[in-house]
């Protein structure tokens, strides 16, 4: 059962130091040269039309172009390189060739001067603020659970059988044939978890034993936290093909987070000719995300604060954030005195 959520509660706005040292941050994680920056972007200036008061940080492969990282930097982003992680050679074949980059998700755990983040997929928008889930407990893993009923999910058991998590009571699970019904499975676009560096070295540890499967790293983070995985509601990641798939667990008026992951549902690539890609309410969304991304107002350089000032920032600043993306080599100018 998701556990009850107070979507009223805010804090003032305090410095990281007020909450005895805690910083939050949003994060995500950027791989390769293409046009999953625009996805990006967007989630920057999405969080920041929600009055989001955390930053954003991106996690960027090497391979992320110097311009992708200014872009980023542009937009008031945190930019910290990663190294890719692979999973163990196998002959696995998983749902989408491309989703043994997603390892390399588990870099985060070792943002610790962070002590919580919200991770969130660059395929993803945040259309009202979310801030309350950083007041979740500590030491539970945090995170909307999943569908089992897309072609993605052909390869599966609980797809051959027609079983879903969604709705446990239309097939019941063949425990005599399968064994134990699987514990609740999450989707790893989206969750609230506290960076510790035993619990990243463990992860690394354990993903180079752990033979890959058909969702790679979400299988994999789904084994490693199912026994404090507690589940919360899906306005916070609305996975598109909920929307056909089980209608009856949706309220779309009332979704925080959207999660574009359904085939040819990327907004900044989307031609609405795949499956479901004709429908309304996915049109509304992707014009949704698109009037965010196209709205000047929201960039970083136009940001209005306080008593109407721009946000100035330095040239240190800007200079100190270009060298935090490896965008150039920052050399401590000696002070003037
Ligand atoms: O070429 C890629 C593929 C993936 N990603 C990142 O990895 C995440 C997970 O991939 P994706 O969202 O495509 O998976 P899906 O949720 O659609 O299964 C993306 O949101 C991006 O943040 C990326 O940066 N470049
Ligand atoms: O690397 C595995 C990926 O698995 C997940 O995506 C899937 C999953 O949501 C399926 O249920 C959908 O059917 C499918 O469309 C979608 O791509 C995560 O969103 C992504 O971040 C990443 O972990
Ligand atoms: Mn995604």
């Amino acid at each position: 059962m998701a556990p009850e959520i107070n979507t009223k509660l805010t804090r003032p706005v305090l410095s990281a130091t007020a909450y005895g040292g805690e910083k939050r941050a949003y994060v995500t994680f950027l791989a390769g040269t293409g046009d999953y920056v625009k996805g990006v972007v967007g989630l920057a200036k999405g969080l920041r039309k929600t009055k989001s008061k955390y930053p954003l940080v991106v996690a960027v492969l090497p391979d992320v172009p110097e311009d992708h990282r200014k872009q980023l930097v542009d937009q008031g982003c945190v930019v910290k390189e990663i190294e890719p992680v692979y999973p163990p050679e196998n002959q696995t074949e998983f749902a989408m060739a491309y989703y043994v980059i997603n390892y390399s998700k588990l870099r985060i755990w070792k943002f610790v001067e962070y002590s919580k983040m919200i991770y969130l997929d660059g395929d993803i928008q945040v259309f009202d603020n979310i801030d309350h889930l950083f007041d979740l407990p500590n030491g539970q893993f945090y995170a909307v659970m999943d569908c089992f009923c897309e072609k993605t999910w052909s390869h599966s058991p609980q797809y051959k059988i027609g079983y879903c998590q969604q709705c446990p009571d239309k097939v019941t699970w063949p425990e005599a044939e399968l064994g134990p019904k699987p514990p609740l499975y999450f989707n790893a676009g989206m969750f609230v978890y506290e960076p510790n560096l035993s619990t990243y070295h463990s992860l690394l540890e354990t993903v180079k034993v752990v033979p890959p499967t058909l969702f790679a790293e979400q299988d994999f983070l789904n084994m490693y936290f199912k026994d404090i995985y507690k589940p919360i509601p899906p306005v916070y990641n609305l996975v598109l093909a909920m929307l056909w798939r089980h209608p009856e667990n949706i309220e779309l008026d009332q979704v925080k987070v959207v999660h574009y992951c359904a085939a040819g549902a990327k907004p900044w690539r989307f031609t609405g000719e795949e499956e479901n890609m004709d429908r309304e309410d996915i049109k509304m969304l992707v014009k949704k995300w698109w009037d965010i991304y196209n709205d000047e107002s929201l960039d970083y350089k136009n940001v209005v604060i306080g008593d109407g000032h721009k946000k100035q920032q330095t040239l240190q600043q800007f200079i100190e954030a270009l060298s935090e993306a490896g965008v150039l080599q920052y050399v401590k100018a000696p002070s003037a005195a």
